[in-house]
């Protein structure tokens, strides 16, 4: 249920989370010349996270890691955490792994995607640190994923969620995380009302306003399935997308070999607020019984 009843638990973990662990996971991806879904750096940086999130998973039998494959070279990847009394239940936060050069990319092009979206990867990825350091385990199944093949249609995110009607998996929300770092408004956390629905909207937006009181909270829409959790969505399933920044002040960077660690600020302080939220999301969700 979307009522907050585990704030001992989200209170607990919240204050173990560090921006430099993001800035760590921003520059790690951000070093591949691109993550192109077509590239070979782009299979390197799925490959990458994967044992990323191997090795932090570590020890932890309920905890599984997978490759997801496409009809393309860039697999996505899937993380598993089984739920204790509920696994049927699945709660979803993404990103995309990806990146793209908006003037073409090819084995050479420089696409760091330091903003777009090695940002939401890495911030899902301290959400995951934490969870594991806490020795949280949830009674809903949660499922993290990086997803392929974004920039060029959301293909990734297509697969896997059309895979998952298919085998009728009853996921309960997801989350999207594209673009955390850049602060390019005034408020904090953008919260965009198309593709997204509005009760789990309110849900987030009580999740901030419960545990991180200074957040000023934005409200904003793309006009287009401007990220994976349109692809949620379409399949009919709960999704939320917040956003750095409103629409007409998102990072102009993006798309290009400017988009740099340093360029959004030199910093991950930002981001830090996103996977704050991500936390509270996936244990508040996470820990509902059948
Ligand atoms: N189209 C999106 C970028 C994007 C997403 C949301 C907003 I507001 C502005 C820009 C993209 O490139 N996602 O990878
Ligand atoms: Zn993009
Ligand atoms: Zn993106």
């Amino acid at each position: 249920s979307y009522a907050l009843d585990n704030q001992s638990v989200v209170n607990a973990l919240l204050p173990q989370m560090q921006d430099s662990n993001i800035a760590q996971t921003i520059n790690d991806l951000s070093a591949f010349t691109n993550r192109y879904y077509t590239t070979t750096h782009g299979v390197n940086a799925s490959n990458w996270l994967k044992t990323r999130w191997q090795q932090i998973a570590a020890g932890r039998s309920d905890i599984t890691v997978e490759q997801f494959n496409h009809s393309w070279a860039q697999k996505s990847v899937i993380l598993t955490i089984k739920g204790t009394d509920n696994p049927s239940e699945v709660v979803v936060l993404g990103g995309h792994l990806d990146s793209i050069n908006g003037q073409g990319t090819s084995e050479s092009t420089r696409a760091p995607g330091a903003d777009d979206d090695a940002s939401g990867i890495a911030s899902m990825t301290e959400v995951l640190r934490v969870l594991v350091a806490g020795g949280y385990k949830p009674r809903r199944t949660l499922k993290l994923m990086g997803y392929a093949a974004e920039e060029v249609g959301l293909r990734g995110s297509q697969d896997i969620a059309k895979s998952f009607k298919a085998a009728n998996t009853n996921v309960v929300g997801v989350m999207q995380l594209d673009m955390t770092n850049y602060k390019g408004s005034d408020k904090d956390i953008y919260l965009y009302t198309d593709y997204t629905d509005n009760a789990q909207n309110q849900f987030v937006a009580n999740l901030l306003t419960t545990y991180l009181p200074a957040i000023k909270i934005g409200y904003d829409k793309c006009g287009y399935a401007c990220s994976d959790h349109a692809s949620w969505s379409g399949q009919g399933y709960f999704a939320s997308m917040p956003f750095e920044s409103s629409f007409t002040q998102d990072n102009p960077y993006i798309h290009t070999a400017n988009d740099t660690y340093a360029n959004s600020g030199n910093q991950a302080q930002h981001a830090l607020k996103f996977s704050k939220m991500a936390l509270a999301f996936m244990v508040e969700l996470g820990s509902d019984g059948p």
